[in-house]
C-alpha cells in the first residue's frame, strides 16, 4: 500500500503518530460495523481527501491480503467497498466538482451523488440504506467540529448515526504534510491561494497567500494553500467565518465575491488596545501591536485606533 509505506519511510514523527492514530480509529470503525453499514462523506476538499487515502490504508490494513497476490497488490487494483457520498450543490467550484468525480473514477468508488441539503439527503439515504456510521473529515478548529469526539453520534434532530472523525485532532499543517508526502493529487484551487473552500460565493483566496500588496494595482496572484504558515488563519477567505450579523448581509448573488469583498472591507473594523503599566512607563516596548495591525491588514480589516492602557 504506497500511502502506509510513504508514511512509514517518512522521518516526520508527528505525521506518523497522526498517521497511526486515525488509521487506529478506522479499523475500530471497521471492526465495530459491516461494510454495508459506514459510507464516506467526500467532498473533494483538502480534508476528505486525506481522509479518503486513510481510509484505503486503513481498509487494506484491516483486510487480510489475498493470497494469489503475494503481497504485491497495488494500489489501483485494491477495490474499496465503503459506499461514498457526495453532496453537489449548484454552488459549488467548478474545480471542486470536477476533483470529486474524476477522483472517484480513479479510485473506482461507488459514489452516491445527492443533490439535497444534509439533513434531508442524510434523511433519505438511511431510510433506503443500514448505514450506521459516517467517516467526515471534520477537524478541531472547524466551526461545527465544537463538542465532538472522533466517534460522536449525529445532533438530536439529525437521522441518527455515528460521526466516526478520524482526523478530528490534524492541524492544517498536519493536513499538508500528509498530503504533500504522500505525493497524492488535491483540487488545483489550493494552488491558488485557497486553504479552505465554501461555495463560491462565500470563498475567495486567502489574502494572507497574495504575492503582492493590494494597493499596488496590478493582477493579483497566490501562493499555494500549503505555504499558509498560521493554520488558525485558514478560513479568512470564507465569508460564513464573519458574525452572522455581517453574512446575513452579504446578498446572494451571482458573482457574490466581488460584493462580499465590499462588505468585508467596509464592515469589518477593529480596535486593538495593549494593557500595561511596563509600556506606558516606556521600559518595555509594544511589539504584539503593531503585529496584531499588520495581520489584520493583510485579511483585509481595517484598524481604527490602537491604545494603550493602563494594567487596572
Ligand atoms: C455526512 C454529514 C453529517 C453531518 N452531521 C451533522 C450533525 O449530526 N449535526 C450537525 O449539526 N451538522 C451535521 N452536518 C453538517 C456539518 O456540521 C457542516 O455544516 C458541513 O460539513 C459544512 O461544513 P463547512 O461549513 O466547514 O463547509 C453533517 C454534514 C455531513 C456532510
Ligand atoms: N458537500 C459535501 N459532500 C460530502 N461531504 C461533505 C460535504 N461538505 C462537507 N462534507 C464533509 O464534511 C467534512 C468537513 O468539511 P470541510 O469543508 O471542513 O473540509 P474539506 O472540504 O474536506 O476541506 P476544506 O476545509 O479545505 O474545505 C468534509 O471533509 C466531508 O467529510
Amino acid at each position: 500500500m504506497e500511502i502506509d509505506k510513504a508514511i512509514r519511510e517518512s522521518d516526520d514523527r508527528r505525521l506518523k503518530t497522526k498517521y497511526n492514530n486515525a488509521v487506529y480509529v478506522i479499523q475500530r470503525a471497521f471492526a465495530l460495523y459491516a461494510f454495508e453499514e459506514v459510507a464516506f462523506s467526500f467532498n473533494g476538499g483538502k480534508d476528505s481527501t486525506v481522509l479518503l487515502h486513510l481510509l484505503r490504508a486503513g481498509y487494506f490494513l484491516h483486510k487480510e491480503k489475498p493470497k494469489s497476490c503475494n503481497g504485491n497488490q497495488t494500489d489501483c487494483e485494491m477495490n474499496f467497498p465503503v459506499r461514498t457520498i457526495y453532496f453537489e450543490s449548484p454552488d459549488a467550484f467548478p474545480e471542486i466538482n470536477s476533483f470529486t468525480y474524476e477522483t472517484a473514477t480513479d479510485y473506482e468508488l461507488q459514489m452516491e451523488i445527492i443533490r439535497l441539503d444534509f439533513k434531508s439527503g442524510l434523511e433519505a439515504l438511511l431510510r433506503e440504506k443500514p448505514i450506521r456510521a459516517i467517516f467526515l473529515g471534520t477537524r478541531i478548529g472547524d466551526p461545527n467540529a465544537v463538542g465532538q469526539e472522533q466517534f460522536s453520534p449525529s445532533s438530536p434532530g439529525w437521522p441518527p448515526f455515528m460521526r466516526v472523525n478520524p482526523i478530528l485532532d490534524w492541524s492544517y499543517r498536519d493536513v499538508w504534510a500528509f498530503l504533500l508526502t504522500c505525493k497524492v493529487q488535491y483540487c488545483s484551487l489550493y494552488d491558488r491561494g485557497y486553504t479552505s473552500i465554501g461555495s463560491i460565493h462565500d470563498t475567495r483566496p486567502n489574502a494572507l497567500l497574495s504575492t503582492i500588496a493590494s494597493s499596488s494595482g496590478s493582477k493579483e496572484n497566490f501562493k499555494p494553500a500549503y505555504l499558509l504558515s498560521d493554520g488558525r488563519l485558514e478560513r479568512a477567505g470564507r465569508a460564513n467565518k464573519l458574525s452572522p450579523m455581517v453574512s446575513r448581509s452579504v446578498p446572494g448573488v451571482s458573482n457574490g465575491l466581488k460584493s462580499t469583498d465590499l462588505h468585508v472591507s467596509s464592515m469589518l473594523t477593529a480596535s486593538v488596545i495593549a494593557v500595561g503599566d511596563e509600556i506606558l512607563f516606556g521600559t518595555t516596548e509594544d511589539q504584539l501591536g503593531p503585529s496584531l495591525c499588520r495581520k489584520l491588514h493583510s485579511i483585509g480589516w481595517t484598524v481604527s485606533h490602537a491604545t494603550v492602557v493602563r494594567n487596572d
